[in-house]
């Protein structure tokens, strides 16, 4: 029989409703628009309408053709809240979400080839499984910490886990394949998998029956998460390690259309472009950038400790702080910065909602970064050649903060204290006392992060591999003979 020609596949991208997933499946999503594949993205109606309010992404994907954003209502909640709200959240989407997308999925025109869901959102699999389609997982989170999310029943069953307020949060778990010398109690995924009783409806497990996908994708590469990416492939050989994304498709973007200044901001805040100015006027290496991402919440007491800190450290500090991130003790939004700081005190620091991140860590004043290690912020200061100071704040975070601190050297660990002295002594320690040691391993990770995304390093051979498959994939689901040339 006569083949007709092939056409190019069309992948349906859905990510989880965070600002860290959206980020990543975008970037993803770009990359696999530049192959020449039909794409279409699902955004959830509440975070589309603020990525649009705040960004010129429709804009800007315009360019592509056969990519399409698409919403799906189900998940109401705007205001970040810890792992109850969490759980909540992705309860709420299973009902609400499910039905509406596999109807999404079986009227598509042109017919979807393959789904790249989040790795976090179970139901998008489920559906895939119902209707038959291919998937591929992808996951936003860091190699490490997917292993170690995956390894928690083996954790829970050998009696390891720690039970909140009763251990030394120091002791070693012994049941993370290729961590058993470092991984601490205080590492394991914070508000998941540090409860209160061993059924606290908190215990988050990945089950090691993981959903069934053809392949997953990490945001990540070989140099930084090699050993732990082995442990890895003995359960799913055929991974994708495709990261840093943000890196990765700005290179690609700089090679293809040669342009200089790149801007992909993805943001779901307005984006106060004011700090970069203040910026422009500090001197090299002087300021300390400082945020928490988008979904941790802090009290003002901890607030204020980490303002003192900072100003009894001297040295100036760009700090975001969105409103919704301070609670009072019953763990009700105050709704905006406490006075004192919104005051400001201009020659010592600069506070903003919002900033521009990517571009803050690259600016010539950035000497450090005081994150709560979330994978995006630890991926970008990675490319930029920061040192950190890790307060991870829950979920993968901590292990990601364990992994910058003792395995890469790439910065100083607050060890879950959150308190004035500590806040000085560790900004003045990276800012100046031990800056040498910090200042040789970031550029050396930095350099192999640039050099993964160039041409014939290991993450952009991995994207060409990925690219391939898919087209393979395609040409088998329509019997292609050309297949069948390239399988003999
Ligand atoms: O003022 C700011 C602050 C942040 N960002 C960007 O927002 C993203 C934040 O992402 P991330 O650092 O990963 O933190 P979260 O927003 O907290 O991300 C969630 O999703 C991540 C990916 O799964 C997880 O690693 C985190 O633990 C989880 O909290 C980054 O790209 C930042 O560049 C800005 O653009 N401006």
């Amino acid at each position: 029989m006569e083949q007709g020609p092939i056409l190019s596949p069309h992948i349906l991208i859905f990510p989880a409703p965070g600002q860290g997933h959206v980020n990543s499946l975008l970037k993803l999503a770009e990359l696999l628009c530049l192959a020449g594949f039909k794409i279409t993205f699902i955004n959830f109606q509440n975070i589309h309408e603020r990525l649009v309010r705040h960004t010129d992404v429709e804009a800007r994907f315009s360019k592509y053709y056969g990519f399409q954003f698409k919403t799906i209502p189900g998940c109401e909640a705007e205001d970040p809240r810890p792992a109850d709200w969490v759980r909540k959240l992705f309860q709420e989407m299973e009902v609400k979400s499910k039905p509406i997308f596999k109807k999404m999925v079986i009227e598509s025109n042109p017919a979807v080839n393959y789904i790249i869901g989040d790795g976090v959102m179970g139901f998008v699999y489920d559906v895939a499984v119902e209707v038959g389609i291919p998937t591929i997982q992808m996951h936003c989170i860091s190699a490490c910490s997917f292993w170690t999310f995956f390894s928690i029943p083996d954790v829970v069953a050998a009696h390891q886990l720690p039970i909140k307020g009763k251990e030394d949060m120091d002791r070693l778990i012994t049941e993370v394949p290729g961590m058993e010398r470092f991984l601490r109690c205080r590492d394991l995924p914070g508000g998941f998998c540090q409860v209160s009783h061993i059924s606290d409806p908190n215990l988050f497990v990945i089950t090691k029956e993981i959903r069934q996908s053809q392949a997953l994708i990490i945001n990540t590469f070989e140099e930084l998460e090699g050993p732990i990416l082995s442990q890895i492939r003995i359960r799913y050989p055929k991974i994708y390690t495709i990261g840093p994304l943000h890196n990765h498709l700005k290179t690609k973007l700089r090679s293809i259309e040669k342009q200089e200044s790149y801007s992909s901001s993805t943001s779901l805040w307005e984006v106060d472009r004011t700090c970069i100015t203040w910026l422009d006027n500090q001197p090299s290496q002087s300021v300390l950038y400082v945020s928490f991402g988008s979904i941790t919440i802090m009290t003002r007491q901890q607030l204020m400790e980490f303002w003192h800190g900072l100003v009894n450290s001297k040295k100036k500090f760009l700090w975001v702080i969105r409103p919704e991130c301070v609670i009072n003790q019953d763990g009700d939004n105050l709704g905006e910065i406490p006075e004192q700081l919104q005051e400001g005190e201009k020659e010592k620091g600069y506070i903003v909602k919002w900033a521009p991140q990517e571009e803050v860590l690259a600016h010539k004043a950035i000497g450090g970064f005081l994150t709560h290690c979330g994978w995006n912020s630890t991926l970008e200061s990675i490319v930029a050649g920061v040192p950190m100071i890790c307060w991870p704040y829950f979920a993968d975070q901590q292990v990601n903060g364990r992994f910058v601190t003792e395995v890469w050297k790439l910065g100083l660990d607050m060890n879950d204290v959150c308190d004035r002295g500590v806040v000085e002594k560790m900004v003045n320690d990276l800012m100046v006392d031990k800056r040498e040691e910090f200042v040789k391993s970031t550029a050396r990770m930095a350099e192999l992060a640039r050099k993964s995304v160039s041409e014939g390093g290991s993450s952009s051979s991995c994207l060409n591999r990925l690219i391939e498959d898919i087209r393979l994939m395609n040409m088998k689901a329509h019997g292609s003979d050309t297949y069948k040339d390239n399988l003999s």
